[in-house]
């Protein structure tokens, strides 16, 4: 593997950025009425523009050729056929494989996964009806009206998404609840306004073994227990979804009530799998598979549309033009869409999990920037709080604007307010205001010449700012899943050009393995062990407040 740096594209694309340095899209687009035709792409009702973008149609050429020279499409090919791309885990990546809708074998390693897949799928829908009809019923005999999912991670971020997203497809009579944090007042706050007799608890750990999930399972087992006061109402109330069977035994859950997902199947991008069974719950089957059909529609895309005209490449090579060549760090999400409220902590971990790496698969530290740090939140909230730094702060951010056409919920005319409101933020982003206008309006609204030069720089605009702009016709089910999906294998490209594993997370096990001796010497036992300065007096502190020796 030739060193990233090396390849001839990366070089002819850091002549070319020293060449763009001064490039100003107003005049680019002032310059070439077809800039928007040519820098946007469709892809079922997905419309990305990206012409509010620093590039030029040479730039994107050079960006492909990175691809190319990346070996982008032989990485593509890999994951799909199911190699051990994941390799310091030793594990396939093949969520691909869990939202074919049509299941021809995939016989990888002598298994065929596809079938495995259709199995659990069978099992799961059978479930859900079940809850849905109301032939499952609790241990009383009453059926279920709530469901708790007690996961974190991928376990937790992916499904709890998804049913905000979608609560427009909420079945009727049952409610969905996530509780992920370790914190009891997570699970404590969820279950005030429960009923045991009527609440489904699914635990949702791939490993089974996380310390925030099965404590908050036991948590709940215990409340459970103590409401009902028989052990048998354990089979009625808990379903499990994991790897990891033994340990779903020990932990008490009937195999019967578990679903089972494999480990070619990264936490992040799980839900498609067993780990979507809260969002099935939520939203039906059939539009469960709705969701499926539209991730499948996006992977038939990424795998056969040509990598200039293909949307995932698009997005990760523009975010490699920033990160690598812009110096830009951070990257930023703005759905004007209530629903997509969980998307930026979703995108958080899909993205900063799989590529916040520094070691590259050749086993060396990389020399140059790899994943952004990715922030955002809904407009128009976020227009409110942080915008001002995205307009006029002193760093480039790269940014996303997601938008429906139409809204589920109309109510008078906000939605088109909303609509205005999201395209005008790039519209300035990219316009900017001159010191120039901002003098001559202050001066025709009765301010002397002098304040107004005064308080014109404080008004200015620079603009020339990026964006990418998606737009689709309405939440659906359908759309959701091509979305989710579109930022899944952006990430998968990103990671292929910086040269990283984008699906292990051994950056997570650090702070895992310090926390049980921080644990014990809290305790009343005075273990207080080896530990820096600043810990040993938090330490302390804590033991001191809650009336321990010091
Ligand atoms: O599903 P689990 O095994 O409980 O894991 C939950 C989460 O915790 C880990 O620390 C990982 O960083 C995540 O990738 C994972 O999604």
């Amino acid at each position: 593997m030739k060193p990233l740096k090396h390849l001839p594209a990366w070089k002819t694309l850091e002549q070319h950025h020293k060449a763009m340095r001064d490039f100003d899209m107003r005049a680019a687009f002032r310059e070439d009425a077809q800039r928007f035709d040519n820098l946007s792409l469709r892809c079922g009702n997905l419309l990305l523009d990206f012409s509010k973008n620093r590039v030029t149609t040479e730039t994107m050429q050079h960006l492909m050729q990175l691809a190319r020279e990346s070996d982008l499409e032989a990485m593509r090919a890999a994951m799909c056929r199911g190699e051990r791309i994941n390799f310091t885990e030793k594990r396939a990546v093949l969520h691909v494989a869990l939202r074919a809708p049509v299941r021809p074998p995939l016989v990888v390693e002598g298994v065929d996964v596809e079938a495995g897949v259709a199995k659990v799928l069978g099992r799961m829908q059978h479930f859900v009806e079940s809850i849905h009809n109301g032939s499952w019923l609790g241990h009383t005999g009453k059926p279920i009206r709530d469901v708790v999912n007690i996961g974190i991670g991928g376990s937790d971020l992916g499904p709890a998404m998804v049913c905000h997203a979608l609560d427009h497809y909420a079945v009727e009579n049952l409610r969905v609840h996530f509780v992920s944090n370790l914190d009891p007042a997570h699970l404590a706050s969820t279950l005030k306004s429960l009923d045991p007799e009527t609440t489904l608890f699914i635990v949702a750990s791939k490993t089974f073994t996380t310390l925030e999930t099965l404590a908050n399972a036991n948590s709940a087992k215990a409340w459970l227990l103590a409401a009902l006061r028989a052990p048998a109402a354990v089979a009625r109330h808990f379903v499990a979804l994991s790897t990891n069977q033994p340990a779903v035994e020990a932990f008490g859950i009937d195999p019967d009530n578990m679903f089972i997902f494999w480990d070619w199947v990264g936490g992040r991008y799980s839900l498609w799998s067993a780990i979507g069974l809260s969002i099935a719950l939520q939203i039906g089957w059939g539009n469960f598979q709705a969701l499926l059909a539209g991730a499948h529609a996006m992977d038939v895309h990424f795998k056969e549309a040509p990598l200039e005209a293909n949307m995932p490449v698009i997005l990760g090579m523009l975010g490699i033009w920033y990160a690598n060549f812009w110096g830009t760090d951070t990257y930023g999400v703005f759905p004007y869409d209530q629903r997509l409220r969980l998307l930026v902590p979703f995108l958080q971990q899909l993205d900063m999990e799989s590529n916040g790496k520094n070691v590259n698969r050749a086993n060396k530290l990389v020399n140059y920037n790899t994943g952004p740090i990715v922030w955002g939140a809904p407009g128009t909230n976020g227009q409110h709080a942080f915008f001002e730094l995205v307009h006029q702060g002193t760093r480039l951010i790269p940014t996303d604007f997601l938008v429906a056409a139409v809204n589920h919920t109309p109510l008078a005319d906000q939605h088109e307010w909303l609509l205005a409101n999201c395209l005008a933020q790039t519209e300035a982003l990219l316009k900017g205001k001159s010191r120039a206008v901002i003098e001559a309006e202050l001066i025709a609204q009765g301010m002397s010449r002098e304040e107004a030069k005064a308080l014109a720089p404080h008004k200015v605009f620079p603009g020339n700012r990026p964006s990418n702009t998606l737009l689709y016709q309405k939440l659906d089910p359908h759309t959701l899943g091509m979305l989710i999906a579109l930022y899944e294998h952006k990430v998968f490209v990103q990671g292929v050009i910086w040269q990283i594993n984008s699906f292990d997370q051994w950056g997570v096990e650090l702070g895992k393995q310090l926390a049980p001796p921080i644990r014990a010497a809290l305790s009343s036992v005075r273990v207080i062990g080896e530990h820096d300065g600043s810990t040993l007096g938090l330490i302390a502190d804590i033991r001191r407040r809650r009336g321990l020796s010091t």
